[in-house]
C-alpha cells in the first residue's frame, strides 16, 4: 500500500525538495504550508509529473490547524505514515533587540509547531493495528547545525533548534514502545529564501554585503560548498524509508562538515 507523508513548510526551500524526493520515493505527499498558493503550485507540479500530492493550508503555530491538516492528509489518501515537521522561521536577533512578541512567534512556530505535529501524527499512528514490533509511523523534525553549536546573530533561532533536538530525543524514548520512530535532520547552510534572507540581514547589520553575510556562516564548511535543498532531502528520504527502521532519537547532521558531534 502507498505510504503517506505530510511535510510542513513544503511549499518552498528544503520542504519543497523533501516533498519532491518523497514523491519520487513512492510516497503520496501532503504539501502543507501557510502559503496555500505556493503549496498548490508544488502539489500541481508533482501531480503533473504523475505523482500523488495534495496541498493543505496549515499554520504550525496553531494546534487545531495542525491536527486538521494531518486529518485532511489521511482523508485524501486513506493512511498516514510519516510527518516531516519542517516549517520554521529564521530571524536574525541581535540580543538587545529581542522582544516578547518575537520570542512568542519564533517559539510557537519552531518549537510548538513540532510538538503539535508530533501529537497529530501520533493520534493517527495509534489507530493502526500493529503487528509484532513493526514500525507504524515516523516523525522527522527539522533542527539545524545551529541547534548543535550556537551560531552568531541567531539567539532565538538557535535556541529553538536546540529545543527540537531535545524534543526529538524525549519523544523517541516515549514513543518507541508503540513502534514510532522520532528523528531529526540538521542542515547546514542551504540555498533557500530563509538563508539568503539571514545572510542579507547579517551583512546589513555589519555594514557589509550579502556575500559577507553568507560567508559568516559558510566559511567553516569542510566540503567548501553551500548546500542544495536536495542534499537535505536525500537524508530525509533515508529517515522516512525502511532503511532507518532501527534508528530513533538521532539527529542526522547534513552540513558538509561544519559541526562534528
Ligand atoms: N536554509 C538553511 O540554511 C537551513 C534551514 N533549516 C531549517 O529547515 C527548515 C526549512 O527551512 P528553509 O527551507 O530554508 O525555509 P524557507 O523560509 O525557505 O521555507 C519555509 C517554509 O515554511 C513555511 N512556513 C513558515 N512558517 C509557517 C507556519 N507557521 N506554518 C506553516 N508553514 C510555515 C513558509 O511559508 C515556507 O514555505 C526550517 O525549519 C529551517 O529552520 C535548518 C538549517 C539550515
Ligand atoms: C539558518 C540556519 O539554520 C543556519 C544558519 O544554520
Amino acid at each position: 500500500m502507498t505510504k503517506v507523508a505530510l511535510i510542513t513548510g513544503g511549499a518552498q526551500g528544503i520542504g519543497q525538495a523533501i516533498a519532491r524526493r518523497l514523491a519520487d520515493d513512492g510516497f503520496a505527499v501532503a504539501v502543507a504550508d501557510r502559503n496555500l498558493e505556493a503549496a498548490k503550485q508544488t502539489a500541481f507540479d508533482l501531480t503533473t509529473a504523475g505523482k500523488s500530492a495534495v496541498a493543505i493550508e496549515v499554520d504550525v503555530a496553531d494546534k487545531d490547524s495542525v491536527f486538521q491538516a494531518v486529518q485532511k492528509a489521511y482523508n485524501a489518501f486513506g493512511g498516514f505514515d510519516v510527518i516531516v515537521n519542517n516549517a520554521g522561521v529564521g530571524p536574525t536577533t541581535p540580543i538587545e533587540t529581542i522582544t516578547p512578541e518575537q520570542f512568542d512567534q519564533v517559539y510557537h512556530i519552531n518549537v510548538a509547531g513540532v510538538i503539535w505535529g508530533i501529537q497529530a501524527a501520533v493520534e493517527q499512528f495509534r489507530k493502526k493495528k500493529r503487528v509484532g514490533k513493526e514500525i507504524v509511523g515516523k516523525i522527522i523534525n527539522a533542527t539545524s547545525q545551529s541547534g548543535v553549536v550556537g551560531n552568531p546573530n541567531l539567539l532565538l533561532y538557535s535556541g529553538t533548534k536546540f529545543a527540537v533536538r531535545g524534543i526529538t530525543q524525549v519523544a523517541a524514548r516515549d514513543l518507541a514502545k508503540e513502534g514510532i520512530t522520532v528523528t531529526a535532520f540538521a542542515p547546514g547552510i542551504v540555498k533557500t529564501p530563509m538563508m539568503y534572507d539571514i545572510a542579507h540581514r547579517v551583512g546589513q547589520n555589519a555594514g557589509k554585503d550579502d556575500e559577507w553575510g553568507m560567508q559568516t556562516f559558510a566559511k567553516d564548511i569542510a566540503l567548501e560548498k553551500l548546500s542544495e535543498p536536495e542534499d537535505v532531502a536525500a537524508a530525509v528520504s533515508f529517515l522516512a524509508g525502511p532503511d532507518s527502521d532501527y534508528v530513533t532519537g538521532q539527529t542526522l547532521i547534513v552540513d558538509g562538515g561544519m559541526q562534528f558531534h
